[in-house]
């Protein structure tokens, strides 16, 4: 994680490979296509002609890949891209009761792009919530955010009286614990990196939590560094020598796996305590190295001195016999994993360590699992009364294979005495839908879980979910297993950002209307109201505002083509493309059509704002997002309708759905362009090869275009088999030495093998960092495509990992974009 964001400058490796003649370094004229000048004839005067005052150039002084034809292009699209890039995102929130009454007080967390320092600016903005005897709801706001500047992250105490700020420092720099009280510092812990790592942010090992008497804070961070052999001039010193000697130097040591993509070179999350009265830090005893740590919760505190934690914690070698080390990760929910109770207090001495029981010695401060009987348990929440345990689970990607699959709640009934057992009975709470009919319940898609999910009578969990194309909030009760969903039936989407009392803090957007504040309650009547809180953070520009008032949306149900072959159910049902367009339609003529893809396969793209959508639809394109069949938020059978038919069923639906818009006169067949990244980027690949004759340019960001390939250089090899196979039968053909047969199938379901057909112009963008599709993957087959004399510009991003999503990155990537794509349409 901490990569995604350093310091260093972003410097661009361009590779433009032109194989047409250099263009004539005449001025173009910006094309028809694009209403940003169509629609505003006085900004292109104006930028124009602040262009011609700035720069005067010749061919020669064009910056490195880029034409001279397109410099005009690249100026004013990247103002109109500015005005979206630079928005703020509401990304937490945290409510604190007031003494007075009826009102609270939310602290929001909000991150904007700082493209300059090409890093994320996190700022706070604080408002009082006051509730009117009419019911009414009023926020006022604290007259000026203030940045977090070098805190890598908060946590209030449960009172709201304390706030914890962590600071990660680099190199050998102590990690920094500041308690805050309502004015000042109260406290300042420093922890030497010989006591441990960073800690944990990253939102999955990630797990930071208060005891309810708010003196002790448990925590996941890296174990410290191992040491490692030094060397000086006579060769190899004995322990004992001073490592900091100016003749010496350090050895590498042996190789450790890490968790893959974004967690290149982080070490094993541990799970440690710190009592911010004494300042002492210790490691909390009973755990396997083997496990890594994560998402640790405090449970109820027990008639015993003893008090336990709960926490997550994953196997390395991926609960396999046959697996030999970690594998990915990120976006991975199918690594298996478990929760655990440990007694978090250090062990008083050896002999209450240990017990000879018969011939058995029992170590009494031993982790215990509390989750045999399930292969994924994650997101530990204790019902307010304690006495319940719920959990998320993702048992049906880890006992498929499928990287992510529709989730399970589970609840285990806590032990009336506080001690943990061996064996909790697991009752089931939401099941995995299967087959999910049309506008019923989906089953869970959960991403994070609320700190306090609960409303107040204890057994109702307020969470987000994924429900086809859109992200809503819903209500389960952990008792009767009841699920609601509590957000209006709109296509809109909502996500949760906290709860204040038994009211809803949330925030609501579509691709036409950017992030705004809603602030729920329920009605006498059971039914839940939503008013809209007006906030600094929404206060659009007018030119955001307009650009988005000319668009609109609507969510598609696209028929199943080939429902007569042997399909289950759920696989049969219509699934979605998401279809952003202009209000008003030229005389009679369609504006050009973007397809966009999603990768993962199994992830979706929601009906949220996206910035980089709203640049490209406000360029005047058409938007046509499809969620092929293996999306997350259909149903498990239509997900699980995907693996082992990638590259034939999932770009036959992408297919479908653009035939589908064209029939209905919303797109013309010879306006079509498509971008996609990673899976998304396998699909715009394939479909160039596959339908060479239906898209005028393509764009693919880290594309898989080789299996063979990725499979020997990708954190995820176990992917590769899956998504080629299906999941039983590559889950047992996954080895990391795969036979001349298994790269013979991987070859032919992959971009590759039909790359002979290609006639697109393709842009790629590559983060050269990536672990998860490896830089080799795209280049090669861009190479490739190069050598059959297909139009191709490569832009390599040297710092980037496998999401480009650093500010200048992401920036630089979406003008190039929509920049090749008007270039085509030219
Ligand atoms: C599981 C996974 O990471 N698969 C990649 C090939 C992929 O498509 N990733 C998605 C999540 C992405 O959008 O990057």
């Amino acid at each position: 994680m901490t990569r995604v964001f350093t310091n260093t400058t972003t410097t661009s490796v361009w590779l433009s490979y032109f194989l047409r003649p250099p263009p004539s370094p005449s001025v173009v004229i910006p094309n028809r296509l694009s209403p940003f000048f169509s629609a505003h004839p006085k900004q292109k005067f104006s930028t124009l002609t602040a262009m011609d005052a700035r720069v005067s150039v010749s061919a020669k002084e064009v910056s490195q890949g880029l034409d001279v034809e397109n410099e005009e292009e690249f100026a004013s699209q990247s103002t109109l891209l500015k005005e979206f890039a630079s928005l703020s995102t509401i990304e937490k929130a945290w409510v604190f009761k007031s003494d007075n009454g009826g009102s609270s007080r939310a602290m929001f967390s909000v991150g904007q792009p700082n493209l300059l320092g090409n890093k994320k600016r996190t700022y706070m903005l604080s408002s009082h919530i006051a509730r009117e005897s009419n019911g009414s709801v009023s926020f006022q706001w604290a007259p000026f955010p203030i940045e977090m500047s070098g805190g890598s992250t908060i946590v209030p105490s449960p009172s709201g009286q304390k706030m914890l700020v962590i600071r990660n420092q680099e190199n050998d720099t102590p990690t920094q614990f500041e308690i805050w009280g309502p004015s000042q510092v109260e406290k300042e812990i420093h922890i030497p990196k010989s006591v441990h790592g960073s800690v944990y942010t990253d939102g999955w090992f990630e797990g930071i939590s208060w005891s309810s008497d708010e003196t002790l804070i448990a925590y996941v961070a890296e174990d410290p560094f191992p040491s490692k052999p030094v060397f000086d001039g006579l060769g190899y010193k004995k322990r004992g020598s001073t490592e900091k000697d100016c003749n010496s130097w350090k050895g590498q040591g042996d190789f450790e796996e890490d968790w893959g993509e974004t967690y290149s070179g982080k070490r094993r999350p541990g799970l440690f305590v710190v009592n911010i009265v004494s300042g002492d830090v210790h490691i909390v005893d009973g755990i396997s190295k083997s496990l890594s740590i994560g998402q640790v919760v405090w449970a109820p505190k027990n008639d015993d001195s003893d008090q336990y934690l709960v926490f997550v914690g994953w196997p390395s070698d991926c609960g396999s016999e046959k697996i030999v080390r970690k594998l990915g990760i990120k976006y991975c929910y199918n690594r298996p994993c478990a929760l655990y109770a440990v007694k978090a207090s250090l062990p008083k001495s050896e002999t209450d360590k240990l017990e000879t029981k018969g011939d058995r010695t029992q170590d009494k401060t031993a982790a215990i699992n509390l989750t045999q009987g399930i292969s994924s348990a994650f997101f530990p929440r204790f019902s307010p009364d304690g006495k319940s345990l719920v959990f998320l689970s993702a048992k049906s990607a880890v006992d498929t294979g499928a990287h992510s699959a529709t989730d399970s709640l589970h609840r285990i009934d806590w032990p009336s005495d506080g001690k943990p057992r061996m064996s909790h009975k697991l009752v089931d709470v939401v099941p995995v839908v299967k087959c999910a009919e049309e506008d019923c319940f989906p089953g869970l898609y959960c991403s994070s879980f609320l700190h306090n999910p609960w409303l107040s009578d204890g057994q109702t969990m307020i969470m987000s979910s994924y429900w086809r194309s859109s992200q809503v909030i819903v209500s389960v009760d952990v008792l009767s297993g009841k699920v609601s969903r509590v957000t209006p039936n709109s296509s809109a989407s909502w996500n949760i950002l906290a709860l204040d009392g038994d009211n809803i803090l949330s925030v609501s957007s579509s691709p036409v209307e950017p992030p705004e504040i809603k602030y729920g309650y329920s009605t006498e009547k059971k039914e839940w109201n939503w008013l809209d809180i007006s906030s600094p953070v929404s206060k659009y520009s007018t030119k955001v505002r307009s650009l988005l008032s000319a668009l609109q949306f609507s969510v598609m149900k696209i028929p199943v083509r080939d429902a007569s072959v042997d399909l289950t159910d759920g696989a049969r049902i219509p699934y979605e493309a998401i279809f952003v367009s202009s209000k008003t339609r030229k005389s009679g003529a369609c504006d050009p059509l973007i397809v966009i893809l999603h990768g993962g396969p199994h992830t979706v793209l929601l009906t949220n704002f996206s910035k980089n959508h709203a640049f490209l639809s406000s360029l005047g394109y058409s938007l046509l997002i499809v969620n092929y069949r293996g999306s997350l938020g259909f149903g498990e059978e239509a997900l699980q309708s995907l693996p082992g038919k990638v590259g034939s069923q999932d770009v036959n639906d992408v297919l479908a759905a653009l035939d589908h818009v064209i029939e209905m006169g919303l797109a013309d067949p010879s306006k079509v362009v498509v971008v996609g990244g990673s899976h998304g980027g396998f699909l715009t690949t394939h479909l160039i090869g596959q339908a060479p004759d239906r898209f005028v340019a393509a764009a693919a960001r880290n594309p898989v275009c080789n299996l063979a390939l990725m499979v020997g250089t990708s954190d995820i090899p176990d992917w590769c088999y899956v998504e080629a196979y299906g999941g039983s039968k590559g889950k047992s053909y996954f080895t990391e030495a795969p036979s001349l047969d298994h790269l013979h199938v991987l070859y032919n379901k992959s971009p590759i093998s039909h790359l002979s057909k290609v006639k697109t112009p393709t842009l790629f963008l590559l983060g050269a960092q990536d672990l998860r599709v490896p830089v080799s993957n795209g280049l090669q087959y861009a190479r490739a495509l190069k050598e059959n004399g297909v139009e191709v510009k490569v832009i390599v991003f040297p710092n980037d990992v496998h999401g480009i999503d650093r500010p200048q990155s992401d920036f630089e990537s979406f003008l190039n974009i929509g920049v090749w794509f008007n270039k085509h349409f030219q």
